[in-house]
């Protein structure tokens, strides 16, 4: 398993160790230890499972204050251009983001700590997305930023006439206007 620190620190992709016979393949997704041997404790408390078509846009996304949440992404059926951008005030890299491909073939993982937004936008057919989470579902907290923003100015790599969104998705504020963190 690899760990490699993106240029946002804190942001990690995580490469696992796939293990291929004539049945198909073995690999271990997640190991705590070694885990927060790179990153650092983590107490993950909850798994998330999506499916989305082609050009579904989910994001950008976080919940805020206290129930902020850190989360380690990966894609199981499909391909997603997954985005994390760091909304932390104090931050060298404040509005700074970190877009990995992140596919079943290629079984890459994305932690994207607290105190980010994050948000992928589905380049396959069908994607099946999955994820852990430190912190629980708190609707009363969530919050969202608008995935085209100016001034984040995220290249999602695919056309905007492309792009699927939800209602509350197709309204998220500016980062100029959004909740931040300090
Ligand atoms: C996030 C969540 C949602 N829900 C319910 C609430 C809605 O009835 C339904 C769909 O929720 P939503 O449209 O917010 O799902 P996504 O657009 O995939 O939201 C996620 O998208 C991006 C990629 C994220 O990083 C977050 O994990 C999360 O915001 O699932 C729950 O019951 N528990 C949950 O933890």
């Amino acid at each position: 398993m690899k760990f490699i620190e993106q240029n946002i620190q804190g942001v990690w992709v995580i490469e696992p160790s796939v293990f291929s016979d004539d049945r198909g393949y073995f690999m271990e997704s997640f190991r705590q230890s070694e885990f927060e041997k790179f990153v650092g404790k983590t107490n993950f408390i909850q798994d998330n499972e999506s499916k989305s078509s082609r050009g579904v846009l989910r994001g950008l996304h976080y919940q805020t204050g206290e129930h902020a949440q850190a989360k380690l992404v990966r894609v199981v059926q499909g391909s997603v251009l997954d985005v994390a951008v760091d909304i932390r005030k104090s931050s060298p890299t404040f509005g700074k983001y970190v877009a990995v491909e992140l596919t079943a073939e290629n079984k890459k993982q994305l932690f994207v700590p607290r105190g980010f937004a994050h948000g992928f936008v589905v380049l396959s057919d069908i994607a099946i997305f999955t994820y852990k989470i430190d912190n629980i579902y708190a609707p009363n907290h969530e919050a969202s930023i608008i995935w085209s923003d100016p001034t984040i100015a995220i290249d999602w790599g695919i056309s905007e006439d492309e792009i699927l969104l939800s209602g509350k998705d197709k309204t998220g504020k500016l980062l100029t206007e959004a909740i931040l963190f300090e």
